[in-house]
């Protein structure tokens, strides 16, 4: 059971084309089946100790998946029993059903017991399940001490996050080969639980990955305070958040924070001063950052133009997103990175109906752009099609002020001269672990002040 951050995330299409090279290679459906089904043995043995379980099993391979895994739980002397929703219907399922010797109990009736591993679909899942059976399945689940889901809990589509009917949420999700989107992105990654891959010896490609802890170097002995990285933060009609936002990149790693607007109340190592444009065109700004606070009116307009015009790397949030035009970022040279959560996002964007992965990801080709998509499952896209999910962030960030706490962060790490999509992931991650450090009911100053331990923990 392998941890998902780091690893990439592949659609079932591609999980089939990885199959499909598989079996090209020499392998059968019937051999890749047995080997996920010995992983899922283990992994059931390790998680449900001498509990008794039930395997649920589906008409496709995932069934089948179900039935091998029963077979060598049965073998390994655990009180084993299995109830299928039909019959199966693929030659692998039909075999593996075949080498099952005891008893198949009718779904509807099955009996319920302490461990549940849930084997009905996959990745094949086309529709919703029957009305009657998602009711059992329900109440199988979530009578359970444990509920195992193979590859995906039944009733969410592989791809898009969505659930297609009532699905319980389960305990443990052991993702078959590699994660699929829907592990990681909502509302459907919340009913899944704990995520683990199983290697099942099929390698597979992808452009997307899980955000992972990122590799930031320490300042060497040389270093000074613009080489550390300097942020210049534009202020505007809601100082608060700008200051929020240098207080941020400070605690971030920052190596000198110049706030241009109202400071009254930061802490003195942030330099101040009110804004004017030619502050913007200091050679030693690593990133600059926009938005947070800005306003909306001419005033706005006008910090946000100059600070488009600059030639320095530009972190794009809050109010700035509400009068930016996203063709037109591309004609910027310097690097620039956009955050907006999902209403700022179709606001420049307009609806999508590809899932959030291929929606940043076309935000990010059109502006040419590092687009950080916020969320409890933010994506950062770049224009190239690179992809990184964050696994699903602390719910407690959703508070006034931690969009303003991610920009700084962002910034703080593009001032380094890292690339910008190394940059933005590497501020997503931070913001996520200083929130997991709160943990309930903090305030955005907190989370600000926290980045110093998610910073030190690298
Ligand atoms: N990808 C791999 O390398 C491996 C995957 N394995 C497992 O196989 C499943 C995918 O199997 P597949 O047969 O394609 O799909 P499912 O088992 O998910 O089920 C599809 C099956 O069910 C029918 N169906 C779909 N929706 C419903 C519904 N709501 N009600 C009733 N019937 C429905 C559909 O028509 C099909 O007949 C993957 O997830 C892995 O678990 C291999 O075992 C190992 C290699
Ligand atoms: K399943």
């Amino acid at each position: 059971m392998m941890p998902v951050d780091g690893r990439s995330i592949v659609t079932a299409d591609e999980m089939r084309a990885a199959e499909d090279v598989a079996i090209a290679g020499g392998a059968t459906v019937e051999s890749l089946m047995d080997r996920a089904g010995r992983e899922i043995a283990t992994a059931v043995r390790r998680l449900a100790g001498a509990s008794p379980i039930l395997i649920l099993c589906g008409p496709g391979n995932n069934g089948g998946d179900g039935y091998v895994a029963a077979r060598l739980l049965k073998e390994a002397g655990l009180d084993v029993r299995v109830a299928a929703l039909s019959e199966p219907r693929t030659e692998a399922s039909r075999a593996a059903r075949h080498r099952w010797s005891a008893a198949v109990e009718p779904f509807a009736e099955a009996a319920p017991a302490p461990i549940i591993v849930d084997a009905l679909f996959g990745i094949g899942l086309s529709r919703p399940l029957e009305t009657g059976a998602a009711t059992k399945f329900a109440e199988l689940v979530e009578t359970a001490t444990l509920s195992i889901a193979i590859d995906l809990p039944s009733g969410i589509s592989s791809d898009d996050g969505c659930i297609l009917a009532e699905v319980p949420s389960f305990d443990v999700t052991l993702a078959l080969g590699a994660v699929k989107p829907s592990h990681l992105l909502q509302p459907a990654a919340n009913l899944c639980g704990k995520v683990r891959i199983l290697d099942i010896g099929v390698p597979t490609r992808s452009r997307a990955r899980v955000l992972d802890r990122p590799a930031l170097t320490p300042p060497g002995p040389e270093a000074h305070k613009f080489t550390r990285g300097m942020v210049a933060v534009i202020g505007g009609a809601m100082p608060g958040a700008a200051r929020l936002a240098s207080l941020a990149a400070m605690h971030a790693g920052a190596g000198y924070v110049l706030l241009l607007g109202d400071a009254q109340g930061a802490p003195d190592a942030i330099v101040h001063k009110p804004f004017y444009p030619e502050a913007l065109s200091d050679v030693r700004i690593g990133a600059l950052l926009v938005g947070p606070g800005l306003g909306r009116d001419a005033e706005a307009q006008a910090k946000l133009d100059a600070a488009l015009a600059t030639d320095r790397p530009l972190v794009i949030d809050g109010d700035a997103l509400h009068l930016i035009d996203p063709d037109a970022i591309k004609r910027r040279s310097a690097p620039v990175i956009l955050t907006p959560h999902g209403g700022e996002f179709t606001g420049m964007f307009g609806r999508s109906d590809a899932n959030k992965i291929d929606a940043a990801r076309q935000a990010a080709v059109r502006s040419g752009a590092i687009v950080v998509f916020k969320g409890a499952d933010t994506v950062i896209a770049a224009p190239d099609k690179r992809a990184t999910v964050s696994r699903s962030a602390s719910v407690w960030l959703s508070t006034a002020g931690t969009g303003d706490v991610l920009a700084g962060t962002i910034a703080a790490v593009l001032s380094t001269g890292i690339e910008p999509y190394d940059a933005a992931s590497a501020g997503v991650w931070l913001h996520g672990d200083a929130a997991r450090r709160l943990g309930p009911a903090f305030v955005a100053d907190d989370l600000a002040r926290a980045l110093t331990a998610a910073r030190a923990s690298l």
